[in-house]
């Protein structure tokens, strides 16, 4: 079992066991731009120095008396090194450009593909908003990490390496108090990321947080203003604002009490009297003295370039922590390849069917989620194949929920969903969920063309024709037409140019482009003006012929159509039958009539309760 409801095929594998394997991984996916760095930063210092000793050849040269021809020679030797150097300096840049671009591409990659893959229970527990700081804000502290910080460790190391070589030349001696230095810079750099990575990780958090309080707000800007609750908003905005703002300053904090420049210090005075000892022993010269501070010089880059490129390196180290937590964290779902794959023919069986949800605790990717008590308790009932069966209940009842059990958005917890006799469990999800097409309550629609989102459940392979004849079919191809750009309106996130009948009608004409074997149609929604009702029925009546359909609804019209009806209470079954069968049997049935389609169904309710003789 994968833990994945999507994967894709041939997909590279990366090593998860890690936040830093993780990221070797994806730098080692392409280990010639890793070779190819570490031979350019060598080759760059080398030439670097080959070029120091030249400029000091050449001066001695000069004083000892040369030729012309000579000095031009030695000249163009110099010139010729120093444009390697250059081209060699390009070639480094642009691997680690490349390299560090790369890992920030897959890394997102790999992230947005596991996305898609996690149940929707998984999608339930995140806050959007802190899912796009890691898909955004985080991936990119991947690739500071790798260009400047890593890189620039690297070429520090190198460049430490020279001028010790160059020190051990003038004496051996001299090497003692740089060592010393650079044992205590190493225990003084360990100290600092210890310090570091907790501060580094409450960041990367706590912009999570801030990016997520923003998109709610955002995206529920409508309440806000409704309620008129912009004040309070801000308030909680910017407490956010304040606490990240403060993990900075600790982050700098941290930086200030930073040694190793104080130990370079320190070492250079040192140095300098353990060089004068040396002077007085008779064992070094004054020049020698002086080319000796002068390679110390040289140590003083990296110490304190140190300073950044560590923290970039905790702070990629803490986004990459973020983001494996999402890949790696297991959904109860499995897309299930090798599962049972065919046509459906569209009975959906019920057997004891019980199911709770799982809490949902803010900010966890991970960890132990806790069954809620449940919402649907030993269900059992059977829909034969076209059969439409009716569900409904009072609010809450928990019809939605059961229909989410017919496409495994969720997992019985007791009991099992059967199609054609199979348990869901042991379809291949691809197959159980393209046969199956569902009408939500609250139309989702992507801020893309019409066309592109009626076409979205045909990954794109439908024709323009057949989405226009799928728009006909829904009544919707009039309203359509009706738009400057007809099919090729581009509507909002949310359908904001779309009234809820029209939006109904382009999901309709979704389903009939898909022509899916099993229809799940939850119009408990009121929110539909009535001029466009009758287009809205014929839709309706026209996508459910011929197909296994659960519909959820209040009207008494669209219950007429159903063959069986089911009446939830309270997530129990409480009773099934057509619809004057339960007006004469069912006391739960009558009054959920009586509270919520009262135009249309008061007189039958008042019949019913006349005939109970009530
Ligand atoms: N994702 C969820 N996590 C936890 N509880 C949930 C979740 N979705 C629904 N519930 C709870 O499950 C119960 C049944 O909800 P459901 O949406 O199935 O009811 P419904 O009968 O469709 O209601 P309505 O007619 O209002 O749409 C409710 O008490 C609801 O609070």
């Amino acid at each position: 079992m994968s833990g994945k409801e999507f994967t894709v095929t041939g997909a590279y594998a990366y090593d998860h066991r890690s936040p830093a394997r993780w990221v070797w991984s994806h730098v080692m996916r392409y280990p010639w731009l890793p070779v190819a760095f570490v031979v350019t930063v060598i080759g760059m210092a080398t030439l670097q120095s080959w070029s120091a000793v030249l400029v000091g050849n050449a001066f001695d040269a000069v004083v000892g008396g040369i030729t012309p021809e000579q000095l031009t020679r030695l000249a163009l030797i110099i010139l010729g090194v120093r444009v390697a150097f250059g081209v060699i300096d390009l070639a480094n840049s642009f691997v680690v450009q490349l390299l560090a671009q790369l890992t920030e591409r897959n890394t997102r990659e790999e992230l947005y593909v596991s996305l898609l893959g996690k149940s929707l229970t998984f999608h339930n527990r995140q806050r959007t908003g802190d899912i796009m700081a890691r898909a955004t804000n985080d991936v990119q502290q991947i690739n500071s990490m790798i260009n400047p910080g890593i890189s620039l460790i690297l070429e520090s190391l190198v460049s430490l390496t020279v001028p010790l070589i160059a020190i051990t030349t003038i004496h051996p001696h001299l090497l003692f108090m740089p060592v010393l230095f650079l044992v205590s810079f190493a225990w003084a750099l360990r100290r600092y990321n210890n310090q570091l990575k907790p501060v580094a990780g409450a960041l990367r958090q706590q912009f999570g947080v801030l990016n997520a309080g923003l998109a709610e707000t955002v995206s529920g800007i409508e309440v806000v203003k409704g309620y008129a609750q912009e004040p309070a908003e801000e308030r909680k905005f910017s407490a956010n604002a304040r606490r990240y703002r403060d993990l900075f300053v600790r982050e700098g904090g941290v930086q200030a009490r930073y040694l190793p420049l104080l130990l370079y210090g320190v070492m250079l005075g040192l140095a300098f009297g353990h060089a004068l000892l040396l002077w007085r022993a008779g064992e070094i010269s004054v020049g020698q003295i002086i080319g000796y501070m002068g390679l110390l010089e040289v140590l003083r880059f990296p110490t304190f370039i140190s300073l950044f490129t560590f923290s970039l390196v905790q702070l990629g180290i803490a986004g990459a922590e973020r983001m494996l937590s999402t890949i790696t964290a297991k959904t109860e779902l499995d897309e299930n390849i090798g599962g049972h794959s065919a046509p459906i023919r569209g009975e959906i069986r019920f057997e004891h069917v019980s199911f709770g949800y799982e809490s949902a605790p803010a900010y966890r990717i991970s960890g132990n989620a806790q069954r809620l008590p449940p919402v649907l308790r030993n269900i059992t009932f059977t829909a034969h194949p076209g059969e439409t069966i009716a569900i409904v209940g009072q609010t809450g009842a928990g019809k939605t929920t059961l229909t989410r059990l017919v496409n495994r958005i969720y997992d019985t917890t007791e009991g099992r969903v059967l199609i054609d006799g199979v348990d869901v469990r042991e379809w291949n999800l691809d197959a159980l969920r393209s046969q199956i097409s569902t009408i939500e309550q609250d139309i989702f629609l992507f801020s893309r063309t019409i066309a592109e989102n009626i076409a979205f459940g045909a990954a794109g392979n439908a024709t323009r024709e057949e989405i226009e004849w799928a728009a006909r079919q829904a009544q919707a191809h009039d309203f359509i037409l009706s738009f400057p750009d007809g099919y090729d309106t581009i509507i909002g996130e949310r359908g904001m140019t779309l009234s809820g009948g029209q939006r109904q009608r382009i999901a309709i004409a979704r389903a009939f482009l898909t022509n899916p074997r099993i229809l799940i149609l939850d119009d408990s929604t009121s929110a539909i003006d009535s001029a466009t009702e009758d287009q809205i029925q014929r839709a309706m009546r026209r996508i459910l012929t011929g197909r296994t359909t659960l519909l959820i609804t209040h009207r008494i019209s669209q219950i007429r159509w159903a063959d069986r009806i089911l009446v939830l209470k309270n997530g129990e079954l409480v009773a099934q039958g057509t619809h004057d069968e339960l007006l004469e049997t069912s006391e739960a049935y009558r009054r959920i009539f009586l509270r919520y389609d009262a135009s249309h169904t008061v007189p039958v309710a008042v019949r019913g309760r006349r005939q109970e003789g009530v």
